[in-house]
């Protein structure tokens, strides 16, 4: 369940295609195959629920902050009250096909003899950390040595989905514009692409293939570090600035709270207090990387010291859980894109 968003960008038509609800990886093979007038080979009833699994796991995430911020007596006003339950529905939806879909696999797990490898997945992890069939390698520690209960696995599974699919499609958004934008560093990446995978394109490629797209992984960083918050994207309101204000920015500030008193930048804080982390700013330091305003993944060549001064995928404790599986996303998106 790896899917894009309806972003509607219509620079190209190949993008327009991506933008539809399209299992990318589980449909890898039939990439290819997009048709000129546009339609998928994907069954009705498959583009059907995959657009009703975005939407409802948009309006999860965005009940988040829905049902935190405003009062409970607000929720049920007239105009308001419809929007809630709106919300409310999409929530049962998503838990209920969670419940199903945990269901499901439990019943496979049980039924897979004993000496049969089982699936290697995160869903499969989750069912069977400490447990006898425990495929994590026992990665929990002493003191978390029970088994996950369903609703542990609900809630993980839907934060999961929550947290990997726009950050996923907007990231590959912002990434087609910026290549379009950056026509030497398409052809550059090209040339990598088919020095890799070769050109013939009906050949698979497995992860061993992507770990050398080296050019290709500079680019998403570089894309992603170049981004411009959006109200400087609306003043300077050029065509390619315009289309990246459409897109709804990922993370560029996150709040950390420390858990006990320490000293950041020469203050005393004490113990629970929040640090907003401006990774825009950061990442745009002019002393940390030459011509800070320009798009150039050469930034990121032969440079290991730069991996230390983006943060696409947060820092610390919480960083990112999902950011190998996003990286080999978007480098297989990209492939297969271009
Ligand atoms: C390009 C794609 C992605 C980007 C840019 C991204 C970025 C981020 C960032 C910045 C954070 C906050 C980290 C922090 O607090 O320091 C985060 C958290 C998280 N991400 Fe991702 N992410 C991406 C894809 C994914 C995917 C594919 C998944 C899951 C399959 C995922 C699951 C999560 C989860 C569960 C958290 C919360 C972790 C926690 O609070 O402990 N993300 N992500």
């Amino acid at each position: 369940m790896y899917q894009y968003q309806n972003f509607k960008i219509s620079k190209t038509q190949l993008l327009y295609q991506l933008t539809r609800p399209l299992n990318v990886l589980r449909y890898a093979p039939d990439n290819n195959k997009v048709t000129q007038n546009g339609k998928l080979s994907l069954p009705e009833s498959v583009l059907k629920e995959s657009n009703m699994f975005v939407e409802s796991i948009n309006a999860v995430v965005h009940s988040l902050q829905y049902f935190f911020i405003l009062p409970r007596i607000v929720l049920y006003l007239p105009i308001i009250k419809r929007y809630t339950q709106y919300i409310k529905g999409r929530d049962r939806w998503i838990r209920s096909n969670a419940d199903y879909i945990i269901k499901s696999r439990r019943e496979e797990i049980s039924k897979t003899p004993i000496d049969q490898k089982l699936k290697s997945d995160i869903l499969t992890m989750f069912l069977t950390v400490n447990t006898e069939r425990d495929i994590t390698e026992r990665i929990t520690d002493d003191l978390h040595d029970e088994p996950m209960s369903d609703k542990d696995v609900q809630r993980n599974f839907i934060e999961l989905m929550g947290a990997g699919i726009d950050t996923s499609s907007n990231s590959l958004c912002f990434l087609v514009n910026f290549l379009e934008n950056n026509p030497k560093a398409k052809q550059r990446m090209i040339e990598e692409i088919e020095r890799v995978l070769g050109k013939d394109l009906n050949s698979s490629f497995v992860f061993e293939d992507l770990s050398k797209l080296e050019y290709v992984e500079a680019v998403i960083k570089e894309c992603y570090w170049y981004r411009k918050p959006s109200f400087l994207l609306i003043k300077r309101n050029t065509p390619e600035v315009i289309e990246a204000s459409r897109i709804r920015s990922i993370a560029s500030l996150i709040f950390k709270k420390n858990s006990r008193p320490e000293v950041v930048g020469s203050y005393r804080w004490s113990k629970d207090t929040y640090f907003g982390l401006n990774f825009d700013g950061i990442q745009k330091q002019k002393s940390c990387w030459e011509d800070p305003e320009k798009f150039n993944p050469d930034q990121f060549m032969n440079n290991p010291d730069s991996k230390n001064k983006v943060y696409m995928f947060g820092g610390g404790l919480r960083i990112c859980p999902g950011r190998n599986l996003a990286m080999i996303g978007l480098k297989a998106t990209l492939v297969m894109l271009y």
